[in-house]
């Protein structure tokens, strides 16, 4: 059996942490004789560039064929102005849907050596670990009818569509209810029930589906609460289900307590466990190109690709702990700086990540 790996390294600091990435991906290949197959395709920005359209024909090929797809980041500011057809933000989420890639795995992790960079009281993030469970392929990202408008009256008007079915509530449900079976089983529903019918919708068939898991918790909040619950008391949480929009912020806000954006790693997951591996963070067009984008969310996304989709447990275990090991080490890029360690660049971390993962074999 052959596991093909493909790269979409995109936009911005996508080449920077994906160029570390495949250099550890690569030494676990070596080292543990996973039998990978490299191979390397555009989508965003850069593939405007080089064909016209954000998710060329080739690459979706390729994705299809791929066991593991391993992104990093796609936009930017030179591309995000152009119209709704073009940007690149299609390229991403073409390929979410065209793989059908509904499950997105978000685990808020805090490494106990970075308790130090949370935005948050030590005490309060320390043994933080939550996994947000995000539906990727429907909501209000993808219902119809959307769109810009010229009215009657001459008035411009926005307009998007949140809509989610039963069955789809029903499989994102049930990756959370099994996920939190492998955890502390507890799942924590979110949504805006008191205003929102689709998400009424979703609090019932939750309801529904609890009954099949009785041996999990099921709670429910809404989303204006949980923003602030998860920087008031975050250990509460275990497992937190919802939808995708919601999904998106709140993950960017528990990303924050783990120290940056740049730790926090990510599947989505079809039903098959195909699967497309990304950092949960954007382009960083700011900081792109100058050795300053801390590549360890995309290692840890190669990690999750090995464990999910490719069912290599132990070189994902492997490279886990080297991550764990140059922190330990004091090294730290300038997102995950404090004082008493030292800066290090995205090259250097991905070097000493090579050397940690060298002396674990
Ligand atoms: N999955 C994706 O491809 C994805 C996700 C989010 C945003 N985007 C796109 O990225 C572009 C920029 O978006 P944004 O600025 O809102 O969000 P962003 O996540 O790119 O950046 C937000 C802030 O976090 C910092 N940051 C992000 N990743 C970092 C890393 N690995 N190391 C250190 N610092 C890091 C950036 O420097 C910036 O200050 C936009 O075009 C947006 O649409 C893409
Ligand atoms: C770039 C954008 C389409 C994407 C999203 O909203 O899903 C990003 O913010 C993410 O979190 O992966
Ligand atoms: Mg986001």
């Amino acid at each position: 059996m052959t596991n093909k790996v493909l790269f979409l390294p995109g936009d911005g600091i996508g080449p920077d942490i994906i160029a570390q990435t495949e250099r550890v991906l690569r030494r676990a290949d070596e080292s543990f004789s996973l039998g990978l197959e490299f191979d390397e395709a555009k989508v965003g920005g850069a593939a405007i560039d080089a064909t016209g359209v954000p998710l060329p024909d080739d690459t979706m090929a390729k994705a299809r064929e791929a066991d593991g797809i391993l992104l990093g980041a796609v936009g930017g500011p030179k591309w995000d102005a152009l119209d709704m057809a073009v940007r690149p933000e299609k390229g991403l989420l073409g390929l979410r849907s065209g793989l059908g890639l509904f499950g997105n795995l978000r685990p808020a992790f805090l490494y106990p050596q970075l308790a130090e960079a949370s935005s948050l009281k030590p005490e309060v993030v320390s043994g933080l670990d939550i996994l947000i469970v995000r539906e990727l392929t429907g909501g209000i990202y993808f219902g119809e009818p959307r769109g810009i408008q010229t009215r009657e009256d001459g008035e411009r008007e926005g307009f998007n569509t949140y809509r989610y079915s039963e069955s789809e509530i029903r499989r994102i449900g049930r990756v959370a209810f099994e996920s939190a079976r492998q955890r502390n089983k507890k799942v924590c529903s979110i949504d805006k029930a008191n205003v929102l019918e689709v998400t009424v919708l979703w609090r019932e068939v939750m309801e529904e589906l609890a009954k099949d898991y009785p041996d999990v918790e099921l709670s429910h909040m809404y989303v204006d609460n949980a923003a602030m619950q998860l920087v008031r008391a975050p250990k509460q949480f275990d497992v937190i289900v919802t939808g995708n929009m919601f999904g998106d912020i709140l993950s960017d806000e528990a990303a924050m307590l783990t120290g940056s954006i740049g730790m926090l790693p990510s599947a989505a997951l079809n039903e098959s466990k195909q699967g497309m591996y990304e950092p949960c963070h954007g382009s960083a067009p700011d900081i792109a190109g100058q050795d300053l984008a801390n590549p360890l969310a995309t290692i840890l996304s190669g990690a999750m690709m090995l464990r999910y989709s490719l069912g290599y447990e132990q070189a994902a275990d492997a490279i886990e702990k080297a991550v764990s090991d140059v922190l330990d080490q004091g090294l730290r890029t300038p997102d995950i700086h404090f004082e008493g360690t030292r800066k290090v660049g995205t090259n250097e971390m991905g070097e000493a990540v090579l050397a940690a993962l060298d002396k674990r074999l």
